[in-house]
């Protein structure tokens, strides 16, 4: 087994989300706190994918954005173990993350002249067109503009200027969401190429675990601010532990049964502000019990390895 390259532990990030000072004076309310990520581990090994899964609001991005440093965690550690220089991100909305004005030849070459200052233009330009047909580009779409592309030759751009800054360590947040389907799996495929032959590591994020399926080594589903359950991925289909991955589960389109209808989702997210007792979970929850209302479970190491924090999956157990 490879050698862990991040290590996040206990990481907490709250946010407050008061009313302006004065409207707090006048009503006299307090000051009120949000917490988008709760406590939360997880390791990922030199060159593996770890898929953070969950519905919206769930404290996915807020968790990319603490391991790559855009905040500053309100708790816990994130340990990097590689060269920090060398960690990149991938957006979901590729025309939002690159600049419309810059043709695409300047967009790919800047992370390469900000790592390696000095470097002769011609040795840049012909990178940057090593770089495009890496991703399946054309060297003549250097001289193009983001605008002149569709979304998942976007996405490739945006790859390749990743790539373009050398990177050992990607954070990928939800790079595939706004593509159609069939353009999603050539995106997908890329990457994992890319890892491949690059020796990459992946934190990838994602509404949808049939995405993350064939890109995880490992899933963790997250439920408001918290990690519920995490498991190698094959393990996570063949039995997942937790009643909200089952659900998820249950949601995810049927390729071989299309028509068949697929129940929603029961119940709404609770809000993070004010979360409900016991196991968030609880109100949505088909195997809820009393304790579940009361006790928050916890990943525990020796009920089924620390996969799982559910009461329920506890008893099955037995
Ligand atoms: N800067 C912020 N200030 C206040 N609240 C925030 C901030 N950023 C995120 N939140 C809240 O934190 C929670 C987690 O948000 P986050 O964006 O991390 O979730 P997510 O799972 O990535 O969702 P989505 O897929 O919709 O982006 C949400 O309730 C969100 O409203």
């Amino acid at each position: 087994m490879s050698t862990p390259i991040l290590e996040v532990d206990a990481l907490e990030r709250r946010f407050d989300v008061s009313a302006p000072w004065l409207n707090r004076l006048i009503e006299r309310k307090p000051r009120r706190s949000l917490r988008a990520v709760d406590g939360i581990d997880f390791t990922i090994r030199r060159g593996e994918t770890l898929a953070l899964v969950g519905e919206s609001g769930c404290g996915k991005s807020t968790v990319a954005r603490l391991v790559t440093g855009l905040y500053p965690p309100s708790g816990g550690a994130v340990r990097f173990h590689g060269d920090a220089t060398r960690m990149q991100m991938i957006f979901q909305d590729p025309f939002a993350s690159l600049n419309p004005r810059w043709r695409v030849g300047r967009i790919v070459a800047e992370p390469l002249v900000t790592l390696r200052p000095g470097t002769p233009a011609a040795q840049v330009r012909a990178r940057v067109e090593e770089l495009l047909a890496t991703v399946g580009l054309a060297a003549s779409d250097a001289a193009r503009y983001p605008h002149e592309f569709s979304g998942g030759q976007r996405q490739r751009i945006s790859i390749a200027r990743a790539l373009a800054g050398e990177p050992e360590f990607l954070v990928c947040d939800e790079p595939t969401s706004a593509l159609d389907v069939s353009v999603q799996a050539q995106v997908l495929n890329l990457m994992k190429r890319l890892q491949r032959e690059l020796g990459l590591t992946y934190l990838f994020i994602s509404h949808d675990l049939s995405v993350v399926r064939h890109m995880a080594d490992t899933i963790a589903v997250m439920y408001l601010g918290r990690i519920v359950e995490i498991q190698p991925t094959a393990d996570l289909f063949a039995r997942p532990l937790h009643p909200y991955t089952r659900l998820l589960l249950e949601t995810i389109p049927d390729l071989e049964a299309p028509k068949r209808d697929r129940a929603p989702m029961a119940g709404e997210v609770p809000s993070p502000i004010a979360p409900p007792p016991g196991c968030a979970f609880h109100p949505r929850c088909p195997l809820a019990h009393e304790r579940c209302r009361t006790e928050r479970p916890a990943r525990d190491a020796r009920l089924r390895e620390g996969r799982v924090a559910c009461f329920a999956a506890e008893r099955e157990s037995h």
